[in-house]
Protein backbone atom coordinates (compact mmCIF):
# COMPACT_ATOMS: atom_id res chain seq x y z
CA UNK A 1 0.00 0.00 0.00
CA UNK A 2 1.61 3.55 -0.77
CA UNK A 3 1.10 6.09 1.19
CA UNK A 4 -0.63 9.11 -1.03
CA UNK A 5 -0.83 12.56 0.63
CA UNK A 6 -2.38 14.22 -2.17
CA UNK A 7 -5.38 12.26 -1.30
CA UNK A 8 -6.02 14.49 1.28
CA UNK A 9 -6.05 17.70 -0.98
CA UNK A 10 -8.32 16.42 -3.21
CA UNK A 11 -10.60 18.98 -3.19
CA UNK A 12 -12.02 21.83 -1.16
CA UNK A 13 -14.13 20.03 1.40
CA UNK A 14 -11.48 17.06 1.41
CA UNK A 15 -8.63 20.27 2.45
CA UNK A 16 -11.24 21.93 4.86
CA UNK A 17 -11.33 18.78 6.88
CA UNK A 18 -7.84 18.44 7.21
CA UNK A 19 -7.11 21.92 7.91
CA UNK A 20 -4.42 22.44 10.82
CA UNK A 21 -4.97 25.78 11.53
CA UNK A 22 -7.76 28.34 11.57
CA UNK A 23 -7.99 32.13 11.98
CA UNK A 24 -10.94 33.83 13.96
CA UNK A 25 -11.72 37.08 14.12
CA UNK A 26 -11.34 36.57 17.69
CA UNK A 27 -7.79 36.04 17.68
CA UNK A 28 -7.37 39.71 16.89
CA UNK A 29 -6.31 42.57 18.65
CA UNK A 30 -6.32 45.62 16.57
CA UNK A 31 -3.52 48.34 16.99
CA UNK A 32 -4.74 52.20 16.56
CA UNK A 33 -3.14 55.48 16.62
CA UNK A 34 -4.88 58.21 17.80
CA UNK A 35 -4.07 62.20 17.90
CA UNK A 36 -5.76 65.20 19.81
CA UNK A 37 -8.23 67.10 17.93
CA UNK A 38 -11.20 66.81 16.31
CA UNK A 39 -12.97 65.44 12.99
CA UNK A 40 -9.27 63.94 12.45
CA UNK A 41 -8.34 61.17 10.15
CA UNK A 42 -4.78 61.01 8.63
CA UNK A 43 -3.60 58.51 6.50
CA UNK A 44 -0.12 57.02 7.67
CA UNK A 45 2.04 57.42 4.31
CA UNK A 46 3.91 54.42 5.00
CA UNK A 47 0.89 52.21 5.89
CA UNK A 48 -2.03 52.44 3.02
CA UNK A 49 -5.38 51.75 4.82
CA UNK A 50 -4.55 52.55 8.25
CA UNK A 51 -5.05 56.68 10.02
CA UNK A 52 -4.54 58.79 12.76
CA UNK A 53 -7.53 58.99 14.18
CA UNK A 54 -9.06 62.22 16.52
CA UNK A 55 -11.47 60.28 19.22
CA UNK A 56 -14.34 61.93 17.62
CA UNK A 57 -13.65 59.94 14.51
CA UNK A 58 -11.72 57.23 16.30
CA UNK A 59 -15.64 56.09 18.54
CA UNK A 60 -17.07 55.27 14.76
CA UNK A 61 -13.87 53.06 13.17
CA UNK A 62 -14.18 51.22 16.97
CA UNK A 63 -18.17 50.78 15.71
CA UNK A 64 -17.86 49.74 12.85
CA UNK A 65 -15.07 47.43 13.97
CA UNK A 66 -17.11 45.73 16.42
CA UNK A 67 -20.05 45.41 14.31
CA UNK A 68 -17.17 43.21 12.29
CA UNK A 69 -16.59 40.79 15.41
CA UNK A 70 -13.34 42.59 16.52
CA UNK A 71 -13.73 42.87 20.27
CA UNK A 72 -10.06 44.08 21.51
CA UNK A 73 -8.15 47.34 20.52
CA UNK A 74 -5.00 48.83 21.26
CA UNK A 75 -4.70 52.22 21.28
CA UNK A 76 -1.36 54.23 20.71
CA UNK A 77 -1.28 57.80 21.33
CA UNK A 78 0.53 60.57 18.88
CA UNK A 79 1.79 63.61 21.24
CA UNK A 80 2.84 66.61 19.67
CA UNK A 81 6.47 67.59 20.24
CA UNK A 82 5.46 70.66 22.56
CA UNK A 83 3.69 68.08 25.02
CA UNK A 84 7.00 66.08 25.34
CA UNK A 85 9.51 66.20 27.88
CA UNK A 86 12.52 64.13 29.80
CA UNK A 87 10.29 62.44 31.98
CA UNK A 88 6.94 61.83 30.30
CA UNK A 89 5.11 63.54 32.65
CA UNK A 90 2.22 64.03 30.06
CA UNK A 91 1.66 60.08 30.37
CA UNK A 92 -0.13 60.79 33.69
CA UNK A 93 -1.35 64.20 33.46
CA UNK A 94 -5.09 63.26 33.81
CA UNK A 95 -6.23 65.88 31.98
CA UNK A 96 -3.83 64.30 28.85
CA UNK A 97 -6.11 63.24 25.90
CA UNK A 98 -5.03 59.65 25.57
CA UNK A 99 -6.13 58.89 29.25
CA UNK A 100 -9.75 60.85 28.40
CA UNK A 101 -10.15 58.87 25.56
CA UNK A 102 -9.66 55.98 26.97
CA UNK A 103 -12.23 56.50 29.53
CA UNK A 104 -14.62 57.49 26.64
CA UNK A 105 -13.98 54.85 24.65
CA UNK A 106 -14.77 52.47 27.60
CA UNK A 107 -17.83 54.22 28.17
CA UNK A 108 -19.16 53.97 25.15
CA UNK A 109 -17.51 49.98 24.41
CA UNK A 110 -17.96 48.32 27.93
CA UNK A 111 -17.96 45.35 25.62
CA UNK A 112 -14.82 45.71 24.15
CA UNK A 113 -11.28 44.71 25.57
CA UNK A 114 -9.02 48.10 25.33
CA UNK A 115 -5.24 47.56 25.36
CA UNK A 116 -3.45 50.68 26.28
CA UNK A 117 0.74 50.80 25.60
CA UNK A 118 3.00 51.38 28.56
CA UNK A 119 6.14 53.17 27.44
CA UNK A 120 7.77 56.48 27.72
CA UNK A 121 8.70 57.17 24.14
CA UNK A 122 5.42 58.73 22.93
CA UNK A 123 5.77 61.29 25.80
CA UNK A 124 9.37 61.44 25.75
CA UNK A 125 11.51 64.39 24.32
CA UNK A 126 14.47 61.70 23.78
CA UNK A 127 12.43 59.53 21.87
CA UNK A 128 13.44 56.36 23.78
CA UNK A 129 10.92 53.86 25.87
CA UNK A 130 13.31 54.59 29.11
CA UNK A 131 14.69 57.86 30.72
CA UNK A 132 17.58 58.69 29.22
CA UNK A 133 20.48 60.25 31.63
CA UNK A 134 23.66 60.77 29.91
CA UNK A 135 23.30 58.65 26.85
CA UNK A 136 22.28 55.90 28.84
CA UNK A 137 18.59 54.28 29.59
CA UNK A 138 17.76 54.69 33.51
CA UNK A 139 16.05 50.96 34.28
CA UNK A 140 15.15 51.23 37.93
CA UNK A 141 14.23 55.16 37.33
CA UNK A 142 11.76 54.30 34.25
CA UNK A 143 10.10 51.68 36.63
CA UNK A 144 8.93 54.65 38.69
CA UNK A 145 7.30 56.42 35.54
CA UNK A 146 6.03 53.72 34.01
CA UNK A 147 4.27 52.58 37.48
CA UNK A 148 2.64 56.19 37.28
CA UNK A 149 1.65 55.97 34.01
CA UNK A 150 0.28 52.89 34.34
CA UNK A 151 -2.35 53.47 37.43
CA UNK A 152 -3.09 56.51 35.64
CA UNK A 153 -4.26 54.22 32.61
CA UNK A 154 -6.01 51.59 34.90
CA UNK A 155 -7.35 54.89 36.51
CA UNK A 156 -8.95 55.88 33.01
CA UNK A 157 -10.36 52.51 32.14
CA UNK A 158 -7.91 50.76 30.43
CA UNK A 159 -8.48 46.61 30.65
CA UNK A 160 -4.93 45.48 29.60
CA UNK A 161 -2.14 47.57 30.08
CA UNK A 162 0.88 46.43 27.28
CA UNK A 163 4.11 47.50 28.67
CA UNK A 164 6.47 47.74 25.39
CA UNK A 165 9.40 49.42 26.74
CA UNK A 166 11.54 46.34 27.65
CA UNK A 167 13.22 47.73 30.65
CA UNK A 168 13.93 45.15 33.34
CA UNK A 169 11.14 44.58 36.25
CA UNK A 170 8.95 46.00 34.97
CA UNK A 171 6.19 43.29 35.07
CA UNK A 172 6.41 43.11 38.87
CA UNK A 173 6.69 46.95 39.58
CA UNK A 174 3.28 47.54 37.24
CA UNK A 175 1.46 44.39 38.86
CA UNK A 176 2.42 45.87 42.46
CA UNK A 177 1.45 49.21 41.41
CA UNK A 178 -2.08 48.22 40.18
CA UNK A 179 -2.44 45.53 42.84
CA UNK A 180 -1.52 48.53 45.95
CA UNK A 181 -3.71 50.20 44.18
CA UNK A 182 -7.10 48.24 44.13
CA UNK A 183 -6.82 47.55 40.51
CA UNK A 184 -6.03 43.44 40.50
CA UNK A 185 -8.62 43.31 37.68
CA UNK A 186 -6.38 44.97 35.34
CA UNK A 187 -4.27 42.68 32.90
CA UNK A 188 -0.66 43.15 32.01
CA UNK A 189 -0.25 41.63 28.27
CA UNK A 190 3.74 42.00 28.17
CA UNK A 191 6.18 42.66 25.20
CA UNK A 192 8.35 39.84 26.57
CA UNK A 193 10.41 38.98 23.29
CA UNK A 194 10.74 42.54 21.89
CA UNK A 195 13.21 42.80 19.39
CA UNK A 196 15.28 45.75 17.81
CA UNK A 197 13.94 45.52 14.38
CA UNK A 198 13.82 47.13 11.39
CA UNK A 199 10.31 46.66 11.10
CA UNK A 200 9.00 49.39 13.28
CA UNK A 201 9.41 52.33 10.87
CA UNK A 202 6.02 52.78 9.98
CA UNK A 203 4.81 53.17 13.40
CA UNK A 204 7.79 54.94 13.91
CA UNK A 205 6.60 57.20 11.31
CA UNK A 206 3.06 57.09 12.62
CA UNK A 207 3.90 58.21 15.97
CA UNK A 208 6.84 60.45 14.90
CA UNK A 209 8.53 58.37 18.23
CA UNK A 210 11.86 57.37 17.03
CA UNK A 211 14.39 57.89 19.28
CA UNK A 212 16.47 61.03 18.89
CA UNK A 213 19.63 60.16 19.73
CA UNK A 214 21.59 55.90 19.48
CA UNK A 215 19.13 53.15 19.57
CA UNK A 216 17.02 50.85 21.20
CA UNK A 217 19.65 47.79 21.14
CA UNK A 218 20.45 48.44 25.11
CA UNK A 219 16.87 47.20 26.26
CA UNK A 220 15.37 45.57 22.70
CA UNK A 221 16.32 42.26 22.00
CA UNK A 222 19.22 41.20 19.35
CA UNK A 223 17.66 39.74 16.46
CA UNK A 224 20.17 36.97 16.58
CA UNK A 225 19.10 35.44 20.15
CA UNK A 226 16.37 33.20 20.68
CA UNK A 227 17.28 31.01 24.18
CA UNK A 228 17.63 34.57 25.84
CA UNK A 229 13.29 34.84 24.96
CA UNK A 230 12.90 32.25 27.03
CA UNK A 231 14.62 33.85 30.11
CA UNK A 232 12.16 36.67 29.58
CA UNK A 233 9.57 34.94 29.59
CA UNK A 234 10.36 33.35 32.81
CA UNK A 235 11.06 36.31 34.44
CA UNK A 236 7.59 38.16 32.98
CA UNK A 237 5.80 34.97 34.03
CA UNK A 238 7.23 34.91 37.60
CA UNK A 239 6.40 38.78 38.20
CA UNK A 240 2.86 38.09 36.76
CA UNK A 241 2.17 38.55 33.60
CA UNK A 242 -1.30 37.70 32.16
CA UNK A 243 -0.07 37.16 28.26
CA UNK A 244 3.60 36.90 27.03
CA UNK A 245 4.26 38.37 23.76
CA UNK A 246 6.45 38.54 20.53
CA UNK A 247 7.10 41.21 18.43
CA UNK A 248 7.71 41.21 15.50
CA UNK A 249 6.22 38.20 14.31
CA UNK A 250 6.88 36.75 11.17
CA UNK A 251 10.53 36.98 11.05
CA UNK A 252 10.39 35.19 14.73
CA UNK A 253 7.75 32.35 14.58
CA UNK A 254 10.31 29.99 15.59
CA UNK A 255 10.67 32.12 18.77
CA UNK A 256 6.38 32.21 19.31
CA UNK A 257 6.60 28.41 19.22
CA UNK A 258 9.58 28.75 21.44
CA UNK A 259 7.31 30.25 23.54
CA UNK A 260 4.23 28.28 22.94
CA UNK A 261 5.91 24.91 23.92
CA UNK A 262 7.48 26.15 27.34
CA UNK A 263 4.29 28.08 29.17
CA UNK A 264 0.99 27.99 29.56
CA UNK A 265 -0.30 31.29 29.38
CA UNK A 266 -1.74 33.14 26.24
CA UNK A 267 1.12 33.63 23.34
CA UNK A 268 0.67 37.09 21.75
CA UNK A 269 2.22 38.14 18.84
CA UNK A 270 2.49 41.72 17.35
CA UNK A 271 2.50 41.57 13.44
CA UNK A 272 4.11 45.01 13.53
CA UNK A 273 3.75 48.17 11.05
CA UNK A 274 6.91 46.67 9.03
CA UNK A 275 5.33 43.88 8.29
CA UNK A 276 2.39 45.06 7.04
CA UNK A 277 3.50 47.95 4.98
CA UNK A 278 5.77 44.77 3.51
CA UNK A 279 3.02 43.56 2.01
CA UNK A 280 1.04 46.53 1.07
CA UNK A 281 3.99 47.98 -0.75
CA UNK A 282 4.63 44.94 -3.11
CA UNK A 283 0.86 44.88 -3.53
CA UNK A 284 -0.04 48.23 -4.63
CA UNK A 285 3.41 47.48 -6.98
CA UNK A 286 1.20 44.40 -8.53
CA UNK A 287 3.82 42.13 -7.55
CA UNK A 288 2.12 40.09 -5.21
CA UNK A 289 -1.59 39.16 -3.85
CA UNK A 290 -2.08 41.58 -1.27
CA UNK A 291 -5.30 39.66 -0.12
CA UNK A 292 -3.35 36.03 -0.19
CA UNK A 293 -0.17 36.87 1.23
CA UNK A 294 -1.83 39.22 4.09
CA UNK A 295 -4.24 35.47 4.86
CA UNK A 296 -0.79 33.56 4.77
CA UNK A 297 0.79 35.50 6.81
CA UNK A 298 -1.63 35.80 9.50
CA UNK A 299 -2.22 31.70 9.62
CA UNK A 300 1.71 31.54 9.78
CA UNK A 301 1.71 33.25 12.78
CA UNK A 302 -1.39 31.22 14.36
CA UNK A 303 0.50 28.22 13.41
CA UNK A 304 3.61 28.93 15.22
CA UNK A 305 1.83 28.69 17.94
CA UNK A 306 0.43 32.54 18.47
CA UNK A 307 -3.41 32.93 20.82
CA UNK A 308 -3.20 36.16 20.03
CA UNK A 309 -2.43 38.36 16.84
CA UNK A 310 -2.24 42.36 17.26
CA UNK A 311 -2.44 43.32 13.58
CA UNK A 312 -3.21 45.96 10.99
CA UNK A 313 -4.49 44.00 9.06
CA UNK A 314 -7.61 43.08 11.85
CA UNK A 315 -10.39 44.95 10.25
CA UNK A 316 -9.33 43.66 6.39
CA UNK A 317 -9.59 40.31 7.80
CA UNK A 318 -12.59 40.75 9.47
CA UNK A 319 -14.38 42.37 6.49
CA UNK A 320 -13.72 39.25 4.25
CA UNK A 321 -14.69 36.71 6.87
CA UNK A 322 -17.67 38.72 8.23
N1 LIG B 1 7.39 51.33 22.72
C1 LIG B 1 7.36 51.71 21.38
C2 LIG B 1 6.60 50.83 20.44
N2 LIG B 1 5.41 50.22 20.73
C3 LIG B 1 5.00 49.54 19.58
C4 LIG B 1 6.00 49.70 18.61
C5 LIG B 1 6.04 49.17 17.23
C6 LIG B 1 4.75 48.70 16.70
C7 LIG B 1 4.76 48.54 15.18
O1 LIG B 1 5.80 48.72 14.52
O2 LIG B 1 3.70 48.24 14.68
C8 LIG B 1 6.98 50.50 19.14
C9 LIG B 1 8.09 50.96 18.34
C10 LIG B 1 9.43 50.95 19.02
O3 LIG B 1 9.68 50.12 19.87
O4 LIG B 1 10.22 51.79 18.64
MG1 LIG C 1 12.05 41.45 30.32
Amino acid sequence: MQRRPRRNRKTQAIRNMVEETRLSVKDFIFPMFLIDGVNQKIPVASMPGIYRYSLDLMLYEIEECVNLGIMAFDIFPAYPENKKDKYAKESYNPDTFYLKAIFTIKQKFPEIALMTDVAMDPYSSDGHDGLVEEGKILNDETLDILGKMSLAQAQAGADILGPSDMMDGRVGYIREVLDSNGYTDVSIMSYTAKYASAFYGPFRDALDSAPKHGDKKTYQMDPANYNEALIEADLDTEEGADFLMVKPALAYLDVIRLLRDNSNLPIAAYNVSGEYAMVKASAERGWIDGERAMLESLLSIKRAGANIILSYFAKEFAMLNR
